[in-house]
């Protein structure tokens, strides 16, 4: 069995070896440009067109992390890309559900113990004790309810604050109010003072955390978005900072990234940032998983993980 390996930014020798080592029976090698040998199975994250287009005897494709979009999107302009009935396959968790309740229940125990107004106290030299918020008031709405918002809501239950998903099926997580389909929008977002997205970029998505979708939330409610830039309309958001509809937000993801030093972002006093890190892909984890699917494929058993290319998630 022969796989091929590229990554723009990885340690190459590190994951072939490790390839290696998880599947001894497979030729594992670092697609370079001009290589047209056979490969069964090819792990990319933003792939050359050419790496994959017309390939022959391709069993699978594993993206190396958990959204898809930039892969569906170059498939759209390229659909040749994928050969029929060649499925793709993206990590789901391998570590990433860690990081990301890490990242959300530190951002929310920040906001609601105010280290934020604490801190602007401190800049102006005022020793002031506010009031406690109240967990009742402290709804937290997550835009997404598949591996990654399973776990946010998983850990911010544990925490005691009152959760809540949106998806479009229905969920019966412990503890988690579930909200499905555009119709259920408008009520899982009544209420909610801190909204966490963790939807994938499909058409569907793209700018839902917009005007309209802010003016919903509670007053003074906060934003914390983990998924992708271009969900959320930035103008519309500094809009909703500025008339204090939203008290603070925290961005992992931009429409343009790195951001641009001149976007209003950077500098917003109620704008905190982190550059595309709220996960990244766990070497060793995501290994074991390609390796244990690749085994599962080849014995002909069911397997998770495969991408609806009819939903774009
Ligand atoms: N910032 C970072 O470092 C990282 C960001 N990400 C981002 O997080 C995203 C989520 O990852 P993951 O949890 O693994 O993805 P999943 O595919 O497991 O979950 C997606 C969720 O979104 C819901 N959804 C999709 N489309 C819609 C829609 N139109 N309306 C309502 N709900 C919808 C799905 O609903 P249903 O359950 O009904 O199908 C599902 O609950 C990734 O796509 C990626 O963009 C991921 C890793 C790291
Ligand atoms: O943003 C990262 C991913 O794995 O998707």
């Amino acid at each position: 069995m022969d796989i091929i390996f590229h990554h723009p930014t990885f340690d190459t020798e590190y994951w072939l070896n490790r390839l290696q080592q998880a599947l001894p029976d497979a030729r594992v090698r670092q697609w370079k440009q001009g290589d047209r040998q056979p490969a069964d199975y090819a792990l990319v994250w933003h792939p050359p067109v050419e790496m994959l287009s017309g390939r022959k005897g391709l069993k699978g494709v594993f993206a190396l992390g958990a959204g898809v979009d930039a892969i569906l999107s170059k498939l759209q302009a390229h659909p040749d890309m994928l050969p029929d009935g060649v499925p793709l396959f993206r990590l789901e968790d391998t570590g990433m559900g860690l990081q990301m309740q890490e990242y959300a229940v530190s951002q929310v125990l920040h906001w609601f113990r105010r280290f934020d107004d604490y801190q602007r106290q401190k800049q102006q030299g005022q020793w002031q004790p506010l009031d406690d918020y109240r967990r009742e008031d402290f709804t937290i709405g997550i835009l997404g309810a598949g591996v990654l918002g399973g776990k946010v809501a998983d850990s911010l239950v544990a925490w005691g604050f009152p959760v809540r998903c949106w998806s479009r099926s229905k969920k019966d997580f412990p503890g988690v109010e579930s909200f499905a389909g555009g119709e259920a929008l408008p009520a899982f977002l009544s209420g909610t003072r801190v909204l966490i997205n963790l939807l994938p970029n499909t058409p569907q998505t793209v700018g839902i955390i917009n005007r309209e979708l802010l003016s919903q939330l509670a007053k003074e409610a906060y934003v914390i978005n983990l998924a992708r830039g271009v969900h959320l309309v930035e103008a519309d958001l500094l809009a909703a900072l500025d008339s204090g509809q939203l008290k603070g937000a925290m961005l992992d993801v931009f429409s343009k990234e790195p951001l641009p030093e001149s976007n209003p972002l950077w500098t917003h006093p109620r704008v905190a940032m982190t550059p595309h890190v709220a996960a990244v892909t766990r070497p060793d984890e995501a290994i074991s998983y390609i390796a244990k699917t690749i085994t599962q494929l080849e014995n002909g058993e069911s397997v998770s993980g495969e991408v609806s290319l009819q939903h774009g998630y």
